[in-house]
Formats: structure tokens, C-alpha cells, sequence
């Protein structure tokens, strides 16, 4: 392969593409992006596609998770280590409870666009372009903030090779050693419910690595965890930028992440995202909204994965927690029929969004959870693996979702409401949900 195998998307349509003021200004930043280091290294990449073809096989489930929208003044120490510890604890309750391994993968690092529903947004008469992410715009709502600006896909690289940085300071450097499965939580056991139940849970795991270590048993697995980032595929032009010829093998790679996926709005089977997707040996997303038919899922594997590598694909389900239990089944059937064996996950958070009588665009944990359990029932009934969660959430106390333990009414969604773009479960919330996808895996 040369890196001219990776142009074929251009002469395709491509969705939601930003509409760059300024050619010149494009190709030079694209220029700049070509010159810089790969983020990741194509065989994390690999190891990655390994672990994936471990849920593929139904040895192991997938966590995938973070913001729905990174930003540049968000990407703070304290905003990644917080995230990053949330999700540290979701994995340690699903390994604990549910007895599996878990393949940890960050919505984070590289997740700085946005595929929008309108090219513009109105307020008070005036119509500018929709913010589309750090990566393109600004979200004050100013005709100097709203246009496109390809240094921005500068920005991007550089704040997501510091947030690389960070998580593999911290998930080799000691802070994600299990013996702080405690220290994880200190801040936050007094403050909910799920924190509480988290530390009962983390007592256990310390007794039981308190055990192992008189037995003379201390593996080396415990102080490191494995971590990888991802971000949804959809800027093409940056994508392209950062696509790499592997030395060791010849294939490119995307080194903007170790996975990337195409969302419901690009994943056109005659569009640039798809082709683009194919051309690349990382391990591959595709979101599948209410209206995909087996026929879609069925061509989606044919072309982005002819040979059936186990871990190359994974269908990444957002139908509503109202249709999934309709819809998902035959998709599952007509895959499973033809030999195909991609990872399933459940994304409960793009299905369920709606308006609260406040104005904030919000989501019900309820919701969010009674669509993992319809993908679990589907599964369980058709003998198939509900592979994992790909959720929208921050370390942070934010008030964005309705409902959960520590329960967040429509009247508070104004405290905390941080989100550039959909709302994200806080921290309690996705510990709960952690512990009922626990459950519910046990059980199925
Ligand atoms: O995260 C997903 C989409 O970018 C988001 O839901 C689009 O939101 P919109 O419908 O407000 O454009
Ligand atoms: C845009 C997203 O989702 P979807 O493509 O499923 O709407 C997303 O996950 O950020």
C-alpha cells in the first residue's frame, strides 16, 4: 500500500463536512499534520483488533466510553483524570461482578467533532453555521466564533497528544495500579449511593488481592491497565492527515487513534467515510441507528470486512431504548446466518435524547438502561454475545441526564449543565449503570 491508496474517499460524497472558508489555509495546516508523529502505533492497533476478537468470541466485554464532545479548555489534568478514573471503576465493577474481562476503551483523545442534525442553528432571528466541534468552531454563538478554521485541526492533534500523554502517565505510571481501587473512590464514597456500593465492592477485591498476596501471588497485571482511545472518524481531510504506511507490515493505519468509528449520519455504503474506513487495518466502529436493515449490516461487513477478522468490526447499536428490542433482532440473525461475527455494543445514549420542558437537550437513565437491557434480552434470546457499552459520560458532577441513584430532576439539569453538545451521565450515574450491566451480564 502507498499513501495514495488512502485518497479513493475523495472522489466520493462525504457527509458533514466542515465548509473551510479558506483553501490555502486548509492545505497548509493538512501540510503540518502530514509532517507531525503518529499519535498511536499501529501495533497497539493490532492488539487492540486481538482484544476485540476476544468479545467477538464472547471471552470478554467491551467498555467504551467519554465525552460526547471534547474541548480544548476542557482537556485539563483534572478533567482526564477524572474521566479516566470513572471508567477505571466501571471496568473494575464489570470484571468484579460480572466476572469478565474488560477491553477499556476511551471516547477520548482525538473526540473533537460533531456530525450535526442542521448546518446552521438560529436563536433570536439570527442564523449562523452549527458548532461542529473544537476541531472546526466555536460554540459561543458570534459569526467570528462560528467559522471554520483549519488551524483548529492542529489544535486537535496537539491537545490530543496531550491527553495520550496524560492517560499513559497514568495507566502505566502507578495511578491505575489496582491497589488503589480505594483511592479511586475516596472523593466520592460519602457522596452517593454508588459510591458507597463501589466500596463495599473495592473491601472485597482488597481482600481478595490481600489473599492472593500471602499465597505469594502478585501479577504484574495488577499495577498497569491496558487503555485505548477512540474517536468517531468523521473529519476526512484530518483522518487522511494522519494515515500512516506500517513499516512492519505495509498496510495503513490511521494514527489519530487506535479505533475510530463512522457515526449513523456518514456510515453511507457509496459514501467517502465507509470507503475511507476500509482502506484502514485499525480496528472499526459503525453506529447503527432505527433504520438499519440486515442488508445494510450485511454490505457494511462485506466491504469493511471481506475476510471476517475477528475484532476488525464492531457494530456499535443506538436505536432507542423503544426499538431496539423490534429491530435489533433480525440484524443480529441475518449477521450471525452469514458467518459474520462482529463485536455487538450497546450505545443506549443517541437513541434516547429529547427535549426537557427546561430547554436542555437531555437523556433519562431509565431510558438509558432499559436500552441495554433490550440489547441484552435480544442477545440472550438469540444465543449471541452483548459484547459491551459505548456511553457518553464525564468524571465529573454535571447535571445533563435525568434520573440515577443520586437522582438529577429537570429542575436541576441548569446547575451543571457543561456539555458542548449532548449530555453526558456524571459519575454516579455511570457507576450505576457499571453496576446493573453487571447484573444483567451475570444473568445472561
Ligand atoms: O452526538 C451526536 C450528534 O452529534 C448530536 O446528537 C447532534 O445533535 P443535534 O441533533 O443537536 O445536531
Ligand atoms: C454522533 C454520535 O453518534 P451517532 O452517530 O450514533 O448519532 C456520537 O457518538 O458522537
Amino acid at each position: 500500500m502507498t499513501l495514495n491508496d488512502i485518497e479513493s474517499w475523495r472522489t466520493l460524497p462525504a457527509a458533514q463536512q466542515p465548509e473551510w472558508p479558506d483553501n490555502e489555509a486548509l492545505g497548509s495546516a493538512l501540510a503540518d499534520l502530514r509532517s507531525y508523529p503518529p499519535l498511536v502505533f499501529a501495533g497497539e492497533c493490532d492488539q487492540l483488533r486481538g482484544r476485540l476478537a476476544s468479545v467477538a468470541k464472547g471471552e470478554a466485554f467491551l467498555l467504551q466510553g467519554g465525552d460526547c464532545a471534547e474541548t480544548f479548555v476542557g482537556n485539563t489534568a483534572d478533567a482526564i483524570k477524572n474521566k479516566l478514573k470513572t471508567l477505571l471503576q466501571m471496568a473494575v465493577v464489570l470484571t468484579y461482578a460480572a466476572s469478565v474481562p474488560v477491553v477499556k476503551v476511551g471516547r477520548m483523545a482525538g473526540q473533537y467533532s460533531k456530525p450535526r442534525s442542521s448546518g446552521t442553528e438560529t436563536r433570536d432571528g439570527v442564523t449562523l453555521p452549527s458548532y461542529r466541534g473544537d476541531a472546526v468552531n466555536e460554540l459561543a454563538f458570534t459569526e467570528a466564533a462560528r467559522m471554520p478554521d483549519p488551524e483548529r485541526l492542529k489544535r486537535m492533534y496537539h491537545s490530543s497528544s496531550a491527553t495520550l500523554n496524560l492517560v499513559r502517565a497514568f495507566t502505566t505510571g502507578g495511578y491505575a495500579d489496582l491497589r488503589q481501587v480505594h483511592a479511586w473512590n475516596q472523593d466520592f464514597v460519602a457522596l452517593s449511593p454508588s459510591g458507597e456500593r463501589y466500596e463495599r465492592l473495592a473491601a472485597e477485591i482488597d481482600g481478595a488481592m490481600r489473599f492472593m498476596h500471602a499465597c505469594g501471588t502478585d501479577p504484574e497485571e495488577f499495577r498497569t491497565v491496558e487503555f485505548y482511545a477512540s474517536h468517531e472518524a468523521l473529519i476526512l481531510d484530518y483522518e487522511d492527515a494522519l494515515t500512516r504506511v506500517d513499516s512492519r507490515t505495509g498496510d495503513l493505519y490511521d494514527v489519530s487513534g487506535h479505533m475510530v468509528w463512522i457515526g449513523e449520519r456518514t456510515r453511507q455504503l457509496d459514501g467517502a467515510h465507509i470507503e475511507f474506513a476500509s482502506r484502514i487495518r485499525n480496528p472499526i466502529g459503525v453506529k447503527l441507528g432505527p433504520t438499519t436493515s440486515p442488508e445494510d449490516a450485511l454490505a457494511l461487513i462485506d466491504k469493511l470486512d471481506p475476510n471476517r477478522d475477528p475484532g476488525r468490526l464492531t457494530f456499535i447499536v443506538r436505536m432507542g431504548a423503544g426499538k431496539v428490542r423490534d429491530n435489533l433482532p433480525a440484524l443480529v440473525e441475518k449477521v450471525a446466518a452469514a458467518g459474520a461475527q462482529p463485536v455487538w455494543v450497546s450505545d443506549p445514549m443517541h437513541g434516547n435524547t429529547f427535549e426537557a420542558s427546561s430547554g436542555h437537550k437531555t437523556r433519562r437513565f431509565d431510558d438509558v438502561l432499559d436500552e441495554v437491557k433490550g440489547f441484552f434480552e435480544v442477545h440472550r434470546a438469540l444465543g449471541t454475545h452483548p459484547g459491551g457499552i459505548h456511553v457518553e459520560l464525564t468524571g465529573d458532577d454535571v447535571t445533563e441526564c435525568v434520573g440515577g441513584g443520586d437522582e438529577i430532576f429537570v429542575d436541576d439539569l441548569h446547575q451543571r449543565y457543561e456539555t458542548a453538545c449532548d449530555p453526558r451521565l456524571n459519575r454516579s450515574q455511570s457507576l450505576d449503570l457499571a453496576f446493573l450491566v453487571a447484573e444483567m451480564y451475570r444473568k445472561s
